[in-house]
Protein backbone atom coordinates (compact mmCIF):
# COMPACT_ATOMS: atom_id res chain seq x y z
CA UNK A 1 0.00 0.00 0.00
CA UNK A 2 0.84 3.69 -0.55
CA UNK A 3 -0.95 6.26 0.09
CA UNK A 4 -1.00 9.50 -2.64
CA UNK A 5 1.54 11.78 -0.95
CA UNK A 6 4.22 8.99 -0.73
CA UNK A 7 3.75 8.72 -4.28
CA UNK A 8 4.23 12.09 -5.12
CA UNK A 9 7.43 11.71 -3.15
CA UNK A 10 8.42 8.64 -5.22
CA UNK A 11 7.35 10.75 -8.45
CA UNK A 12 5.11 8.36 -9.72
CA UNK A 13 1.67 7.25 -9.72
CA UNK A 14 0.39 5.21 -6.95
CA UNK A 15 -0.61 2.65 -9.41
CA UNK A 16 2.54 2.32 -10.80
CA UNK A 17 4.60 1.89 -7.60
CA UNK A 18 2.13 -1.15 -6.43
CA UNK A 19 4.45 -4.60 -6.56
CA UNK A 20 8.03 -2.45 -6.61
CA UNK A 21 10.28 -2.96 -4.19
CA UNK A 22 10.06 0.47 -2.23
CA UNK A 23 14.17 -0.42 -1.26
CA UNK A 24 15.05 0.13 -5.13
CA UNK A 25 14.11 3.44 -5.00
CA UNK A 26 16.87 3.91 -2.77
CA UNK A 27 20.03 5.54 -3.74
CA UNK A 28 22.49 2.58 -3.88
CA UNK A 29 24.80 4.33 -1.11
CA UNK A 30 21.27 3.25 1.30
CA UNK A 31 19.78 0.50 -0.62
CA UNK A 32 21.67 -2.47 0.69
CA UNK A 33 20.95 -1.22 4.48
CA UNK A 34 17.58 -1.49 3.84
CA UNK A 35 17.88 -5.50 2.12
CA UNK A 36 20.40 -6.34 5.09
CA UNK A 37 17.61 -4.83 7.79
CA UNK A 38 14.98 -6.92 6.21
CA UNK A 39 17.29 -10.41 6.03
CA UNK A 40 18.09 -10.27 8.98
CA UNK A 41 15.03 -9.45 10.44
CA UNK A 42 13.42 -12.71 9.27
CA UNK A 43 16.53 -14.66 10.77
CA UNK A 44 14.75 -13.35 14.28
CA UNK A 45 11.19 -12.14 12.92
CA UNK A 46 10.57 -12.66 16.91
CA UNK A 47 12.25 -8.85 17.69
CA UNK A 48 10.59 -6.26 16.62
CA UNK A 49 11.93 -3.69 14.03
CA UNK A 50 11.71 -0.31 14.75
CA UNK A 51 14.47 1.57 12.55
CA UNK A 52 15.34 5.24 11.99
CA UNK A 53 14.65 7.71 11.28
CA UNK A 54 17.71 7.96 9.23
CA UNK A 55 18.20 9.62 6.43
CA UNK A 56 18.30 8.46 3.12
CA UNK A 57 17.95 9.90 -0.78
CA UNK A 58 15.22 8.81 -2.74
CA UNK A 59 15.75 8.23 -6.50
CA UNK A 60 12.53 9.57 -7.84
CA UNK A 61 10.88 8.38 -11.17
CA UNK A 62 11.53 11.23 -13.11
CA UNK A 63 15.68 11.11 -12.26
CA UNK A 64 15.43 13.36 -9.57
CA UNK A 65 16.63 13.27 -5.82
CA UNK A 66 15.41 13.85 -2.91
CA UNK A 67 16.78 13.93 0.65
CA UNK A 68 13.77 12.27 3.41
CA UNK A 69 14.14 11.03 6.65
CA UNK A 70 13.02 7.46 6.99
CA UNK A 71 11.15 5.23 9.28
CA UNK A 72 10.16 1.44 8.93
CA UNK A 73 8.66 -0.18 11.68
CA UNK A 74 7.23 -4.10 11.60
CA UNK A 75 3.38 -3.59 12.99
CA UNK A 76 2.12 -5.54 16.29
CA UNK A 77 1.35 -9.13 15.41
CA UNK A 78 -1.72 -8.61 17.54
CA UNK A 79 -2.99 -6.54 14.93
CA UNK A 80 -1.52 -7.91 11.69
CA UNK A 81 -1.50 -11.30 12.39
CA UNK A 82 0.71 -14.37 10.86
CA UNK A 83 1.41 -11.90 7.95
CA UNK A 84 4.28 -9.22 8.98
CA UNK A 85 3.13 -5.89 8.17
CA UNK A 86 6.04 -3.34 8.19
CA UNK A 87 5.26 0.25 7.80
CA UNK A 88 7.51 3.14 6.22
CA UNK A 89 7.38 6.70 6.98
CA UNK A 90 8.70 9.35 4.85
CA UNK A 91 9.47 12.74 5.85
CA UNK A 92 10.61 15.50 3.09
CA UNK A 93 13.73 17.57 3.67
CA UNK A 94 14.18 19.27 0.81
CA UNK A 95 12.74 22.86 2.31
CA UNK A 96 14.91 21.53 6.05
CA UNK A 97 17.82 21.41 3.68
CA UNK A 98 17.93 24.08 1.90
CA UNK A 99 17.36 26.21 5.02
CA UNK A 100 20.66 24.59 6.90
CA UNK A 101 22.89 24.90 4.26
CA UNK A 102 21.37 28.61 3.59
CA UNK A 103 22.01 29.38 7.58
CA UNK A 104 25.60 27.16 7.39
CA UNK A 105 26.77 29.75 4.65
CA UNK A 106 25.56 32.50 6.24
CA UNK A 107 27.26 31.71 9.29
CA UNK A 108 31.01 31.73 8.08
CA UNK A 109 29.99 34.33 5.83
CA UNK A 110 31.27 38.07 6.28
CA UNK A 111 28.00 39.88 5.24
CA UNK A 112 29.42 43.19 4.07
CA UNK A 113 32.31 41.83 1.93
CA UNK A 114 31.24 37.72 1.00
CA UNK A 115 34.30 36.48 2.22
CA UNK A 116 34.77 33.89 5.00
CA UNK A 117 34.69 35.20 8.44
CA UNK A 118 36.63 35.61 11.60
CA UNK A 119 34.82 32.10 12.77
CA UNK A 120 35.33 30.61 9.61
CA UNK A 121 38.84 31.50 9.33
CA UNK A 122 39.90 30.04 12.58
CA UNK A 123 38.10 26.98 11.87
CA UNK A 124 40.21 26.82 8.46
CA UNK A 125 43.16 28.16 10.01
CA UNK A 126 43.60 24.92 12.49
CA UNK A 127 42.65 22.26 9.79
CA UNK A 128 45.00 23.57 6.81
CA UNK A 129 47.49 23.69 10.01
CA UNK A 130 47.08 20.06 10.94
CA UNK A 131 46.98 19.04 7.45
CA UNK A 132 50.35 20.83 6.58
CA UNK A 133 52.06 19.89 9.72
CA UNK A 134 51.19 16.38 9.55
CA UNK A 135 52.22 16.47 5.97
CA UNK A 136 55.39 18.43 6.90
CA UNK A 137 54.54 21.14 4.66
CA UNK A 138 54.60 24.79 5.30
CA UNK A 139 51.38 27.31 5.77
CA UNK A 140 51.34 30.52 5.43
CA UNK A 141 49.40 33.66 7.03
CA UNK A 142 48.76 37.20 5.53
CA UNK A 143 47.26 40.10 7.45
CA UNK A 144 46.27 42.94 5.38
CA UNK A 145 45.04 46.24 6.92
CA UNK A 146 43.62 48.91 4.37
CA UNK A 147 45.64 52.05 5.44
CA UNK A 148 44.26 55.26 6.66
CA UNK A 149 40.66 53.67 6.38
CA UNK A 150 39.92 56.18 8.85
CA UNK A 151 40.35 58.90 6.84
CA UNK A 152 38.42 57.25 3.88
CA UNK A 153 35.29 57.57 5.79
CA UNK A 154 36.09 60.90 7.02
CA UNK A 155 36.41 62.36 3.34
CA UNK A 156 33.68 60.09 1.29
CA UNK A 157 31.28 58.78 3.85
CA UNK A 158 30.66 55.21 5.80
CA UNK A 159 28.57 54.35 2.44
CA UNK A 160 31.54 54.32 0.27
CA UNK A 161 33.68 53.37 3.25
CA UNK A 162 31.56 49.77 3.08
CA UNK A 163 32.30 49.71 -0.93
CA UNK A 164 35.58 50.26 -0.65
CA UNK A 165 36.01 47.13 1.61
CA UNK A 166 33.79 45.78 -0.79
CA UNK A 167 36.12 46.05 -3.69
CA UNK A 168 39.07 45.37 -1.86
CA UNK A 169 37.93 41.80 -0.80
CA UNK A 170 37.02 40.93 -4.61
CA UNK A 171 40.79 42.37 -5.01
CA UNK A 172 42.18 40.07 -2.13
CA UNK A 173 39.89 36.71 -3.38
CA UNK A 174 41.04 37.02 -6.94
CA UNK A 175 45.00 36.78 -6.03
CA UNK A 176 44.28 33.45 -4.31
CA UNK A 177 46.91 31.31 -5.78
CA UNK A 178 45.21 27.80 -4.88
CA UNK A 179 41.40 26.61 -4.51
CA UNK A 180 42.08 25.48 -0.91
CA UNK A 181 43.54 29.43 -0.29
CA UNK A 182 40.86 31.43 1.83
CA UNK A 183 40.33 34.82 1.69
CA UNK A 184 38.17 36.29 5.34
CA UNK A 185 37.62 39.45 6.42
CA UNK A 186 39.26 39.74 9.83
CA UNK A 187 38.19 42.41 11.23
CA UNK A 188 36.66 46.20 10.32
CA UNK A 189 39.14 46.98 7.79
CA UNK A 190 41.42 43.98 7.95
CA UNK A 191 41.67 41.02 6.35
CA UNK A 192 43.21 37.11 6.26
CA UNK A 193 44.18 34.77 3.66
CA UNK A 194 45.14 31.36 4.35
CA UNK A 195 47.81 29.62 2.26
CA UNK A 196 48.59 26.02 2.58
CA UNK A 197 51.83 24.47 1.43
CA UNK A 198 52.91 27.99 1.00
CA UNK A 199 56.24 29.02 2.04
CA UNK A 200 57.35 32.54 2.96
CA UNK A 201 58.38 33.36 -0.60
CA UNK A 202 55.49 32.05 -2.74
CA UNK A 203 52.89 34.29 0.10
CA UNK A 204 55.40 37.24 -0.78
CA UNK A 205 54.38 37.08 -4.18
CA UNK A 206 50.97 36.56 -3.49
CA UNK A 207 51.01 39.74 -1.06
CA UNK A 208 53.00 41.76 -4.02
CA UNK A 209 49.93 40.80 -6.36
CA UNK A 210 47.26 42.21 -3.85
CA UNK A 211 49.39 45.34 -3.23
CA UNK A 212 49.95 46.06 -7.16
CA UNK A 213 46.04 44.94 -7.68
CA UNK A 214 44.91 47.20 -4.63
CA UNK A 215 46.79 49.78 -5.65
CA UNK A 216 45.59 50.21 -8.89
CA UNK A 217 41.82 50.32 -7.91
CA UNK A 218 39.99 53.30 -8.92
CA UNK A 219 36.83 54.69 -7.52
CA UNK A 220 35.73 56.70 -9.70
CA UNK A 221 32.07 54.97 -10.16
CA UNK A 222 31.53 56.01 -6.09
CA UNK A 223 32.06 59.47 -7.14
CA UNK A 224 35.22 59.96 -5.85
CA UNK A 225 38.02 61.25 -7.70
CA UNK A 226 39.80 59.51 -10.69
CA UNK A 227 42.62 59.63 -9.45
CA UNK A 228 42.31 58.71 -5.61
CA UNK A 229 44.14 55.34 -4.66
CA UNK A 230 44.38 53.06 -1.31
CA UNK A 231 47.30 50.90 -0.30
CA UNK A 232 46.90 48.08 2.32
CA UNK A 233 50.26 47.24 4.54
CA UNK A 234 50.54 43.37 4.87
CA UNK A 235 52.34 41.21 7.48
CA UNK A 236 53.68 37.61 7.00
CA UNK A 237 53.84 35.07 8.96
CA UNK A 238 54.80 31.21 7.66
CA UNK A 239 54.94 28.21 9.68
CA UNK A 240 57.60 25.24 8.47
CA UNK A 241 59.78 22.93 10.77
CA UNK A 242 58.60 23.63 14.21
CA UNK A 243 58.77 27.68 14.45
CA UNK A 244 55.73 28.14 15.91
CA UNK A 245 53.86 25.82 18.02
CA UNK A 246 50.48 26.69 17.36
CA UNK A 247 48.04 28.65 14.93
CA UNK A 248 47.23 31.40 17.37
CA UNK A 249 51.14 32.06 17.44
CA UNK A 250 51.07 32.43 13.77
CA UNK A 251 48.36 34.94 13.59
CA UNK A 252 50.57 36.65 16.18
CA UNK A 253 53.90 36.20 14.48
CA UNK A 254 51.29 37.56 11.07
CA UNK A 255 49.96 40.76 13.25
CA UNK A 256 53.32 41.72 14.61
CA UNK A 257 54.58 41.76 10.77
CA UNK A 258 51.61 44.04 10.32
CA UNK A 259 52.48 46.04 12.83
CA UNK A 260 55.75 46.62 11.21
CA UNK A 261 54.42 47.23 7.48
CA UNK A 262 52.27 49.91 9.29
CA UNK A 263 54.97 51.94 11.28
CA UNK A 264 57.40 51.35 8.37
CA UNK A 265 55.54 53.89 6.53
CA UNK A 266 52.47 51.65 4.80
CA UNK A 267 51.54 49.96 2.08
CA UNK A 268 54.18 47.59 2.92
CA UNK A 269 54.83 44.21 3.42
CA UNK A 270 56.53 42.63 5.97
CA UNK A 271 57.28 39.12 6.79
CA UNK A 272 57.64 37.94 10.80
CA UNK A 273 60.14 35.70 12.01
N1 LIG B 1 32.82 51.97 6.24
C1 LIG B 1 33.28 51.10 7.13
N2 LIG B 1 34.26 51.45 7.97
C2 LIG B 1 34.72 50.55 8.85
C3 LIG B 1 34.18 49.25 8.94
N3 LIG B 1 34.84 48.58 9.91
C4 LIG B 1 35.76 49.43 10.41
N4 LIG B 1 35.70 50.63 9.77
C5 LIG B 1 36.48 51.83 10.00
O1 LIG B 1 37.84 51.60 9.79
C6 LIG B 1 38.57 52.64 10.45
C7 LIG B 1 39.84 52.08 11.02
O2 LIG B 1 40.55 53.12 11.54
P1 LIG B 1 41.92 52.96 12.28
O3 LIG B 1 41.95 51.70 13.07
O4 LIG B 1 42.16 54.24 13.01
O5 LIG B 1 42.95 52.76 11.16
P2 LIG B 1 43.26 53.58 9.85
O6 LIG B 1 42.58 54.90 9.80
O7 LIG B 1 43.00 52.67 8.70
O8 LIG B 1 44.79 53.84 9.99
P3 LIG B 1 45.99 52.83 9.83
O9 LIG B 1 45.43 51.44 9.90
O10 LIG B 1 46.90 53.12 10.95
O11 LIG B 1 46.60 53.11 8.50
C8 LIG B 1 37.62 53.20 11.52
O12 LIG B 1 37.25 54.50 11.15
C9 LIG B 1 36.41 52.29 11.46
O13 LIG B 1 35.20 52.99 11.66
C10 LIG B 1 33.10 48.92 8.07
O14 LIG B 1 32.55 47.81 8.07
N5 LIG B 1 32.69 49.87 7.19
Amino acid sequence: MINPLAAKFFGAAHEALIGQKWFYFLHERYREQYEYLFINWKKTPDLALNHGPKEVLLNRADSTWMEADLSVSCLPTSLTGTSPLFVGVLHNLTKHKTEYSELRRLASTDHLTGLANRHNLEKTLEKSWLECLNSDQAISLILIDVDYFKLFNDQFGHVNGDKCLQKIAKTIEHCLPANDSLAARYGGEEFAVILPRLHAVSAEIVAKDIQQQINTLTFSDLGLPADFRVSVSQGIATEFGGQFRTSEALICAADTALYRAKSDGRNRISIGH
